[in-house]
């Protein structure tokens, strides 16, 4: 609300509609700050009836170090909790330079087979992990109407009553599913989501303590939403296959060095963000900083913009700019061990803005949930010893996962816990 003249918060009206109330605000939070919201659909505010703001309501709960405007819920206006507020240090600063520094990189030379071609570009792929963990394909091999179709689910799927989405919502049990209320980094993240896997395992006969069902929840009454998934999931699992082979070639080992990992139980699934317009999105994300844990992720984002990327050189967070008909492609942590720190699994975040709502669509290419997960042996040797302890991907995930679900006072399990013990200091 910062930075909005008197006149304009006037002109803000709010919504009460029970839609958008459960979704920002759900019942079960307690509303300890709130900011004044409105309706915001593509630039436009509506009127939905609600009681107006005026200039001495919101003059007098000012809180000014937080830039929040508090109201009371009688109002009937939606509410951003506390629990989105960043640390101010991790807030996203207006100013953010555009990443004309991550490579875009022309995948067709894989169609074309011609074998020193795909050396290059494998070597092409080498250098964007090394130097910047991220990087952009086009020409991949997608097609446009599997591209069409899923898209269109994704958008049909938020659009739908917020009951509609609660039905297939997941739990800690079965994380798979919608939700709205996902931490990163123990912050609440501005987003809601819709979990799914390609390969669903078979079903355990029995559940014990701590163990997830990786059972999908298709929603009922939208046509085409699941056949449109599976047929995204199939196209993704074809390009994830072919990015890990340009990674091993890039390492100089063979190209289907790391296959086994991906045997049947994978644990990949994929993800359908929806960033909804933010009234204050200088204090919040839609995703807070984050390194991603498994191997690869394949995101597709929308023309709106919002991924930034920690730049190694410096430190500042730069803009991933949209590029038509693209993926962004980042190493994960499991790249970064395989590699001994050769590759960087670099930290991003999404940004959210107030006045257009953002999707994407990543795809995370996770191994089994047995692969054990160290330093390859081809890239250590006495003068590069291994810089990680192996450690079980499964146990990982799940202790991972467990803290997406509410605010914890530990720290996340990451990768620098596996570090070994005399670099720990530099992790
Ligand atoms: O939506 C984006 O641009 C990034 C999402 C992301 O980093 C994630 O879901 O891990
Ligand atoms: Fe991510």
């Amino acid at each position: 609300m910062a930075g909005l003249s008197s006149r304009e918060l006037a002109e803000l009206t709010f919504c009460n509609s029970e839609d958008q109330e459960s979704l920002y605000a759900p019942a079960s939070v307690a509303l300890q700050s709130i900011v004044l919201v409105p309706c915001v659909r593509a630039g436009t505010l509506h009127h939905h009836g609600a009681s107006r703001t005026t200039e001495s309501d919101v003059a007098t709960n000012v809180i000014p170090e937080l830039s929040i405007v508090l109201t009371p819920v009688a109002m009937g206006g939606l509410s951003i909790d506390q629990a989105f507020v960043q640390e101010p240090e991790h807030r996203p600063r207006a100013v953010i330079a555009e990443a004309a520094g991550i490579p875009v990189i022309d995948l067709s030379p894989l169609a074309a087979g011609d074998q020193a071609s795909v050396e290059a570009l494998a070597a092409e792929v080498g250098r964007a992990s090394r130097e910047c963990g991220f990087f952009v394909v086009v020409r991949h091999g997608v097609p446009d109407d599997t591209m069409a179709r899923a898209l269109e689910a994704q958008r049909a799927f938020f659009a739908m009553p917020a009951e509609q989405k609660a039905a297939v919502r997941r739990d800690e049990v079965a994380p798979l599913g919608y939700y709205e209320s996902e931490h990163t980094k123990n912050v609440r993240d501005w987003k809601e989501v819709f979990d799914f896997v390609p390969h669903e395992p078979p079903p355990p006969a029995t559940v014990t303590d701590g163990e997830l069902v990786f059972e999908n929840k298709w929603p009922r009454d939208l046509p085409g939403f699941r056949e449109a998934l599976e047929e995204y999931a199939k196209a993704m699992e074809e390009l994830a296959m072919k990015l890990l082979e340009l990674i091993a070639r890039s390492l100089g080992l063979r190209p289907d060095r790391l296959h086994a990992f991906f045997k049947d139980d994978q644990t990949t699934f994929i993800r359908l963000n929806h960033y909804p317009p933010c009234p204050s999105p200088e204090l919040v994300l839609g995703v807070t900083r984050h390194k991603d844990a498994g191997a690869l992720t394949i995101l597709y984002q929308d023309d709106v913009g919002g991924l930034d990327v920690r730049r190694r050189s410096d430190d500042e967070w730069v803009r991933v700019r949209p590029v038509p008909d693209s993926f962004v492609i980042n190493v994960g942590d499991i790249v970064q061990v395989w590699t001994n720190d050769r590759y960087e699994s670099a930290e991003h975040r999404a940004s959210v803005n107030s006045h257009e709502e953002r999707f994407s669509l990543p795809y995370f290419f996770n191994p089994s949930s047995d692969a054990m997960i160290e330093p390859l042996e081809e890239l250590v040797n006495g003068d590069s010893p291994p810089r990680y302890e192996p450690y079980n991907w499964g146990v990982f995930f799940r202790t991972k996962r467990s803290s997406n679900f509410k605010k914890l006072a530990v720290e996340n399990v990451q990768i620098a816990h596996f570090k070994k013990d005399h670099l720990n200091s530099s992790a």
